[in-house]
């Protein structure tokens, strides 16, 4: 075993978190290595996750787009697009990604051990690599970014060729007809998406109520009626009790009785973080039942000098705030001063529309018994939705009744995950500059998405003079 000592910081994991983490420990001067078990950096973000997802979802928008304009509609059927040539064009997004992270890397010198990272006792991490080679590096601080993976209950066969999860769908070669969405969270409500893009007989099992139960209703509901609208099946409040699959498909009992048939099944219901087999145990630590690991406003967890950011300290699980979590902790590891708490974080939820928000729901602000109004602007309206065809879903400002400071903002619709960074940006300012009033008052570009702001704000200001 080679043995390599001096190190200020070994981080394990190259998803978002880690990598930023990296960068950051580097730039402040820390003698930074990186020890990934996949053989590209990027992590389960970029190779399984968020990157494949949204490359997807944007060739199947090209293909609703193209029969939505009259020159394009006869060129493509929906259902004669192959899965697998989709999953083609996420390949070449996946590798600019890589590229370009692998380069960050290089130009930080931050060494990358490629090989699973075992955490052998304080301060000392294993790497065994893939031919069997291994290394015992010794550092002063340890980052836990191994991020997470789909979570498996044991009575599912998931080596079954029909039977897939968010990450073996990648990998899927036919084209189903019909296939069941089993689990209505956020991701089975963005594949469910995709799937009826794509021309397929869709089944969503919810296990709860309502379909993203956080977000605010009005925009839950406009999901729901935009699902099944698409052709999409939407059973709620439903669980498993058997899913049995066979050469041409997968019947799926419910305990209410039901029995569904599809071509395949996509099981999208949770996921555990990656903490076995980690060596966590040497160090005292234990994770929960969801293989999380719990961390204090550091992001240090219960051992001295060993810091966990991203999915594997469970909510939010999102890349957005992995990417953050890691360059505070490392800052805070740098510095050693207070360190930034990821807050206030926007929901992209990239259903088909999409969905985006921040801020509070009109549930919260009517629980917590805030005076606020509401502004609203219907997308079939504005002159951009108009010329690009995208006439579905609005925007709606939630703002205090007599200080009008924005409390909420919640988009459905094209360009929902841009749009809401305008007001966002409103909403962050201090008093009294998070006002409605930048939306009257300010001139923005024409005809744009984000004209929604100025149309929303002035039916808002209406309603409060009313
Ligand atoms: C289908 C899907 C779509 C998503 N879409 C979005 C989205 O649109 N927007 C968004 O913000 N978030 C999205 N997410 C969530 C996002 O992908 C995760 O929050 C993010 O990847 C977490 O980053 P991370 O750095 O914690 O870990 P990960 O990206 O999970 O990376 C962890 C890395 O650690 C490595 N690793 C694990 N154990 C070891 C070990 N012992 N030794 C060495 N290496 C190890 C893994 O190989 C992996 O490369 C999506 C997730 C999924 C599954
Ligand atoms: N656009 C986006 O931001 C985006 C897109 C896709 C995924 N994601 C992330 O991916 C995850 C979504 O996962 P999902 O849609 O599969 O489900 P989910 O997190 O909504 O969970 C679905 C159900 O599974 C249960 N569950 C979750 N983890 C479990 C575990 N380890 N053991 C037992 N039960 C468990 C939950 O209680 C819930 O009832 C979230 O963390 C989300 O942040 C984000």
């Amino acid at each position: 075993m080679d043995i390599s000592s001096g190190w200020d910081l070994v981080i394990i994991g190259s998803g978002p978190a880690g990598e930023a983490a990296a960068m950051q420990a580097a730039k402040g001067g820390l003698r930074v290595a990186m020890i990934e078990s996949q053989n590209r950096v990027g992590g389960n973000c970029t190779h399984w996750g968020t990157i494949p997802s949204k490359a997807l979802r944007h060739q199947v928008r090209q293909v609703i787009r193209s029969q939505r304009n009259p020159l394009l509609r006869g060129l493509i059927n929906p259902r004669q697009v192959q899965w697998q040539d989709l999953i083609r064009r996420s390949g070449e997004v996946i590798d600019s990604q890589v590229q370009v992270r692998t380069d960050f890397y290089i130009r930080n010198r931050v060494r990358l051990f490629s090989g699973l990272g075992y955490i052998q006792g304080p301060g000392e991490v294993r790497v065994d690599d893939p031919v069997g080679r291994q290394w015992l590096l010794r550092t002063r601080n340890i980052l836990i970014a191994t991020g997470s993976r789909p979570y498996h209950p044991a009575d599912v066969d998931f080596d079954h060729p029909r039977i897939y999860d968010s990450d073996t769908i990648l990998n899927m070669a036919h084209t189903p007809r019909n296939i069941i969405v089993y689990g209505a969270g956020v991701i089975g409500c963005e594949y469910g998406c995709m799937f009826t893009g794509l021309g397929m007989r869709v089944d969503l099992v919810n296990n709860r109520q309502h379909l993203l139960d956080f977000l605010d209703t009005e925009i839950s509901d406009a999901l729901s009626y935009h699902l099944r609208d698409e052709g999409a099946t939407i059973r709620h409040s439903e669980e498993y009790s058997r899913i049995i699959a066979d050469d041409d498909g997968v019947t799926l009992e419910l305990r209410s009785g039901k029995r569904l048939r599809a071509d395949a099944l996509l099981w999208c219901n949770g996921r555990s973080g990656n903490t076995q087999d980690l060596g966590i145990e040497n160090l005292g630590l234990e994770a929960n039942s969801r293989g999380q690991l719990s961390v204090d406003e550091r992001y240090c967890t219960a051992a001295e000098n060993v810091y966990a950011v991203g999915d594997v300290v469970g909510w939010p699980s999102l890349a957005s705030a992995s990417y953050d979590q890691g360059r505070f902790c490392a800052e805070g590891i740098v510095t050693g001063g207070p360190v930034k708490q990821v807050e206030n974080v926007p929901t992209g939820i990239y259903t088909i529309p999409g969905i985006s928000s921040v801020g509070q729901t009109e549930q919260e602000l009517t629980e917590s018994k805030v005076p606020y109004e509401v502004g609203q602007a219907f997308f079939k309206n504005l002159a951009r939705a108009q010329i690009t065809g995208e006439r579905v879903g609005m925007l709606k400002i939630l703002f205090h009744r007599e200080t009008l400071a924005v409390l909420g903002i919640h988009c459905f619709g094209y360009q929902a995950m841009e749009i809401v960074h305008v007001g966002q940006a409103v909403m962050r300012q201090p008093a009294p500059n998070n006002t409605l009033h930048y939306f009257v008052d300010t001139t923005f570009n024409y005809p744009t998405m984000a004209e929604a702001y100025r149309v929303a704000a002035i039916n808002g200001v209406n309603r409060v003079r009313r």
